[in-house]
């Protein structure tokens, strides 16, 4: 052991991630001695195996998906995906992810360093037979894939595999129906192969709006996607070259590959917390509300924190920027999310912001739900969108915006513009004051308001 030359920094941060880099980053700008550990790719989980590639396959998809809604005005057909010519692609973009990643960090002057970081004593870490020192730390170390505890869950692939495949097989399985599911399940149908999305009971997509999410159901079905809703597996068996998901109820599919979509767990186990007197579950690292364990020198951010918040990128960063700004004593309000949207990009794409339609229906005195169908509206009778719905949910108290949630190809787009409505309070007359460039997504929120 070299402990007794051992490094000393003013913050460790460990795991490389939007959360973890970001925080490096702004520590050392802020003229402090920064360390960073990564043990597998600098840039984590959102660039290299997350939402970056996976929203590069969504490109030729979503292409594809439009030309297929205009075929017949004005288009003559879809184009067929070619796989290993958008993987390759997906990987002009990925591969140079994790070193410009460190040479970014280095560059500014942050210690990168590979490897799995554990501690040894509350301001000690080790990674491989170094020992480091710090005077505060910040855990960064993300999710994993949750693998289904059955018999054959050696067979389940995941996220990651399938964000890198060579080539896409004729036939593939998505277990769990969440926000990964939904997503790779129409990029695996859209590219040509046979789906099918089991979902262990009648709410997939739990976090969205209930309708709305029926309504991603039917087009997925109509596209020929076979998503089986009330079907847990209980086994997985290997047949020849095949997987069969054997479920609760007897029967059973048979695809060449079977994918987990059932959830993500925090990377704990290996950083030995309790050697830092460091508290954590099953959810993660516990944090209070100013992002700190109950060691006072140790922060976490990002996925890894046991707080009940959506697991984002930009919430990674969000809390990276509070966390620095605490650190360096610039800040000390408790940590508090502003307005978050969420999306799916699947079939077509769904989202919401604010108070949720389920929280505005069970409050009628307070709330009052919009339901407005807008496929006959200009902007999306233009595209030939199958189904565009919006909902907006309005404080009856001062009649503003305070919720919203798109079932359209625009989602991306208006789920946004809702957002800055909601943070900034903004009534019908002062938008009605704005001009927008017209014909667009944006220029109706004049109307949805
Ligand atoms: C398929 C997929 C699609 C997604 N799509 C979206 C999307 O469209 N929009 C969105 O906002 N979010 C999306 N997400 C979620 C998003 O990727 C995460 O919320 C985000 O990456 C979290 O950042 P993080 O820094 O907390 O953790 P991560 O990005 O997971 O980074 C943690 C890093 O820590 C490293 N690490 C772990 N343990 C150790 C250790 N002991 N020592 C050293 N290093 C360690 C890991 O290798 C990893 O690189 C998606 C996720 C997946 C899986
Ligand atoms: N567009 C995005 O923002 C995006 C995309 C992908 C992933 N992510 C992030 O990654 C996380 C993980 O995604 P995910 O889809 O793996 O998890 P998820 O939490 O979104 O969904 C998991 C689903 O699996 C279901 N499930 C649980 N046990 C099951 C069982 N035994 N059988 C069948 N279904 C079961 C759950 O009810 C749930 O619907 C997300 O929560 C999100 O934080 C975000």
């Amino acid at each position: 052991m070299k402990g007794f030359l051992m490094e000393k920094f003013d913050e460790i941060v460990i795991g490389a991630g939007p959360g973890g880099v970001a925080a490096a980053s702004r520590l050392q700008s802020a003229g402090h001695k920064v360390m960073i550990v990564e043990n597998n790719l600098y840039g984590g989980t959102c660039p290299n195996f997350g939402c970056d590639p996976k929203k590069m396959l969504y490109a030729a998809v979503e292409t594809r998906q439009r030309a297929r809604q205009m075929t017949g005005f004005g288009v003559q057909s879809a184009p067929e995906i070619n796989w290993p010519e958008l993987m390759e692609f997906k990987r002009g973009y990925t591969r140079a992810i994790p070193g410009g990643t460190e040479e970014g960090l280095k560059h500014s002057g942050v210690k990168t360093v590979h490897g799995t970081a554990r501690f040894t004593a509350e301001h000690t870490i080790m990674v491989g037979d170094e020992s480091y020192q710090a005077t505060n730390f910040v855990i960064a170390t993300g999710h994993r894939p949750a693998i289904l505890d059955i018999p054959g869950k050696e067979y389940f692939m995941t996220s990651t595999d399938f964000l890198d495949l060579d080539c896409l097989p004729d036939e593939l399985i998505f277990v769990g129906g969440g926000f990964v599911s939904f997503e790779l399940a129409n990029i695996a149908h859209q590219a040509g192969a046979t789906v099918h999305l089991i979902h262990h009971n009648e709410r997939p997509l739990k976090r969205f709006d209930e309708e709305e999410v029926q309504q991603l159901v039917e087009l997925m079905r109509d596209s020929g996607i076979d998503v089986q809703l009330n079907a847990s597996p209980t086994e997985i068996r290997k047949v020849g070259n095949q997987f069969e998901v054997v479920l609760a109820d007897g029967r059973s599919i048979t695809a060449d590959q079977v994918y987990a979509g059932t959830g993500r767990v925090a990377n704990i186990e290996a950083l030995d917390l309790a050697k830092a007197n460091v508290e954590f579950s099953r959810r993660g690292v516990h944090v209070d509300q100013y992002l700190q364990t109950t060691n006072e020198h140790v922060f976490a951010i990002g996925d890894v924190t046991d707080l009940n918040i959506p697991k984002l990128t930009p919430i990674a960063g969000y809390m990276s920027r509070y966390l620095v700004a605490h650190i360096l004593g610039k800040s000390s309000v408790p940590f508090a999310l502003p307005v978050v949207p969420e999306i799916t990009f699947s079939t077509t794409e769904l989202a919401q912001v604010g108070v949720t339609t389920d929280a505005a229906k069970a409050d009628s005195k307070h709330y009052q739900v919009k339901d407005l169908d807008v496929t006959g509206w200009y902007s999306y009778n233009r595209t030939k969108e199958q189904v565009a719905r919006v909902k907006v949910v309005i404080d009856c108290t001062n009649n503003l915006v305070v919720g919203a949630a798109v079932l359209s190809s625009t989602a991306e787009d208006l789920i946004n513009q809702f957002m800055w409505l909601i943070d900034q309070h903004i009534t019908h007359k002062e938008l009605l004051n704005k001009v927008f460039a017209y014909p667009s997504v944006a220029s109706d929120l004049q109307y949805f308001a």
